[in-house]
């Protein structure tokens, strides 16, 4: 299977733990069945009266078997799940630089609760594959190989006896666990997603849905979903439960069957009475060794699907081409050139821009103004090359974006989208988020300028800013761009929460410190827009007006209009 391939290279990272605890799970089986093969064999003895010395050794024996039992099966238990830590840790790392690239168009395809159920459960089922799976049955092939050589010793039949055993417990009880395996899990696996779907939304949701009077419906939901997981994971367990009763019984039989071939074989003259129960004891243990074997499918299975799921999900990112070497310098002033650039999201049934052509010199200042929906934001998501347009090319510096490392353009980028992410910590750690340093004045500075001067740099700041109101967000999240070296702004409605005095007043510090630096915003207010070199008027995806502030008043067109209505709107008429 292909995707374990993924895991039996991680583990042969991991060779010099696996063999020790291979070993030691070797040592400790064989010293089990060894010790109850010698208190059987002792208490025949006893029956003969033997000499005191014979009591005596074997004693000794039971006892050294016991201690050597216990030490080698801690060292199993320790090498193994030292392997089994490191190797998840390997997967993870591995995995999440896999997954890093595909975003976000990944996160556009998939619900996030399900998303992120997914990953971290199947990273998790992982960890059953080489504990569960790949390295029981190579103990428990080991310790049963010895014990049939050593009974055979005694009895060919017996041995022959023991090797049926084996056949039984190791092959034949894991297949029959293994039927009605396959849907029992798929239902499991399913219910898993839908309720980590439903936990997510009701999180996220919680005070639209308490606003709106939905909260105790989309509880009930939750309950509902939660409900039906534990059922199908009760049912799993009963089936997990059967498996195991049926290797218990299993191998009573067998050791029915040892003591009736022993008893036949004591009657016929060829086994000496002495070793009968010693030969029970060892089919006991022998047999409790391989108790493993009945669980061993249901884990291979779900690690066999955790691991074909994760393989899907990074796939794209085998397929993604290496990053080309072209790259945009953080201290170079940054044309911008769209030719002919149209883009259509994946499954949607129009364009978002359609057939767009301009030229935007380095150092100049461009206004994006349209109503929602126009196809603003899309735009900077292809320059930032988050998205590759369908149609046409997007020169940085004369290079296609095609050409050059994406990173590079994040780099020479002071990017402010609409909605900002911020994380738990505090205003600084969320100032420093890119690998420059800067000195608490200057962090301070540059909140003084994005209009925040009341904050210190102390300051919690909840998970997702929730503390924070959506004018303070956006001022952060400014102040964070303004820290920046990079020659290109794109900021999309950066202000739209602030008040107009505000509003202005961070404007100027802004265009002050970017006077060199090629500007594109995205606004929805029209005020201000007079410093602008050039304002772009958008519609349905296209451009349908350009100038300066004052040649598109003069036009009298859509912008025009859009302002006659603003200035209504506050007052100002
Ligand atoms: N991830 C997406 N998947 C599918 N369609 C999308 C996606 N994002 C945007 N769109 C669609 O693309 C079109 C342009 O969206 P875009 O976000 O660029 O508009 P906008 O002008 O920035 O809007 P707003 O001013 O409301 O932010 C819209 O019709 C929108 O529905």
């Amino acid at each position: 299977m292909n995707e374990l391939a993924i895991l039996t290279k991680a583990m042969i990272q991991e060779r010099k733990d696996i063999a020790i605890a291979i070993i030691g799970g070797f040592i400790a089986g064989i010293a089990g069945v060894c010790l109850f093969a010698t208190s059987g064999y002792l208490i025949s003895q006893t029956v003969f009266a033997p000499p005191l010395y014979t009591l005596i050794v074997l004693t000794s024996l039971v006892k050294i078997l016991g201690l050597l039992r216990a030490a080698s099966r801690y060292a199993e238990r320790l090498y193994s799940h030292q392997a089994t830590f490191s190797l998840l840790s390997n997967l993870r790392t591995s995995f999440f630089a896999k997954l890093v690239p595909l975003t976000p168009g990944i996160l556009g395809q998939k619900r996030s609760g399900e998303l992120l159920a997914r990953i971290v459960g199947d990273v998790e089922s992982l960890q059953h594959y080489f504990l569960r799976v790949a390295y029981p049955p190579v103990i428990v092939v080991m310790v049963f190989l010895a014990t049939v050589l050593f009974t055979s010793a005694f009895s060919f039949w017996m041995a022959c006896l023991f090797v049926l055993g084996m056949l039984i417990t190791a092959f034949v009880v894991p297949g029959l666990v293994l039927l009605g395996q396959r849907k029992i899990h798929g239902r499991v696996r399913r219910q898993r997603a839908v309720l980590s779907t439903e936990v997510t939304e009701l999180l996220y949701g919680f005070r639209d849905l308490k606003v709106y009077g939905q909260l105790n419906k989309r509880e009930q939901k939750l309950h509902h979903a939660s409900a039906a997981l534990a059922d199908e994971q009760q049912a799993a367990a009963r089936h997990l439960l059967r498996g195991q009763s049926l290797h218990a019984f299993a191998t009573h039989l067998i050791s029915w069957g040892v003591l009736v071939l022993g008893a036949y074989l004591i009657m016929g003259g060829s086994l000496a009475g002495v070793y009968l129960a010693m030969l029970i004891m060892a089919s006991l243990t022998v047999f409790e060794e391989a108790a493993p074997m009945a669980t061993l499918p249901a884990y291979k299975q779900d690690s066999e699907h955790a691991a074909k799921r994760l393989a899907e999900t990074v796939h794209a990112a085998d397929l993604l081409p290496p990053q080309p070497s072209g790259v945009l310098f953080v201290n170079q002033g940054i044309s911008i050139e769209l030719s002919g650039v149209s883009f259509q999201y994946k499954d949607e049934g129009r364009p978002a821009l359609r057939d767009i052509s301009l030229p935007i010199p380095a150092g100049s200042k461009t206004a994006i103004v349209g109503p929602s929906g126009s196809g603003k934001t899309t735009i900077i998501e292809l320059l930032l090359k988050l998205r590759t347009p369908t149609d046409g090319q997007i020169l940085l510096n004369g290079a296609s974006v095609k050409e050059l490392d994406e990173a590079s353009i994040w780099q020479a980028s002071n990017v402010v989208l609409q909605h900002s992410h911020f994380f738990r910590g505090t205003i600084r750690e969320n100032l420093l988020l890119n690998e420059e340093c800067h000195s608490d004045e200057e962090l301070l500075a540059m909140l003084d300028k994005a209009q925040l001067p009341n904050v210190s740099l102390d300051d919690t700041v909840y998970e997702k800013g929730e503390n924070l109101s959506e004018g303070e967000k956006q001022r952060l999240a400014l102040a964070r761009a303004m820290l920046r070296k990079g020659r290109l702004w794109l900021l999309d409605e950066p202000t739209s929460s602030l008040d107009y005095v505000t509003e202005q007043r961070v404007f100027q510090n802004l265009l002050t410190q970017a006077e060199d630096d090629t500007l594109l915003l995205i606004s929805h207010r029209l005020t201000g827009l007079e410093e602008m070199d050039r304002i772009l008027v958008m519609d349905q995806g296209r451009v349908i007006e350009a100038g300066t502030y004052s040649e598109l008043m003069e036009q009298k067109g859509y912008f025009y209009e859009l302002k006659q209505i603003e200035l209504q709107m506050i007052g100002e008429a």
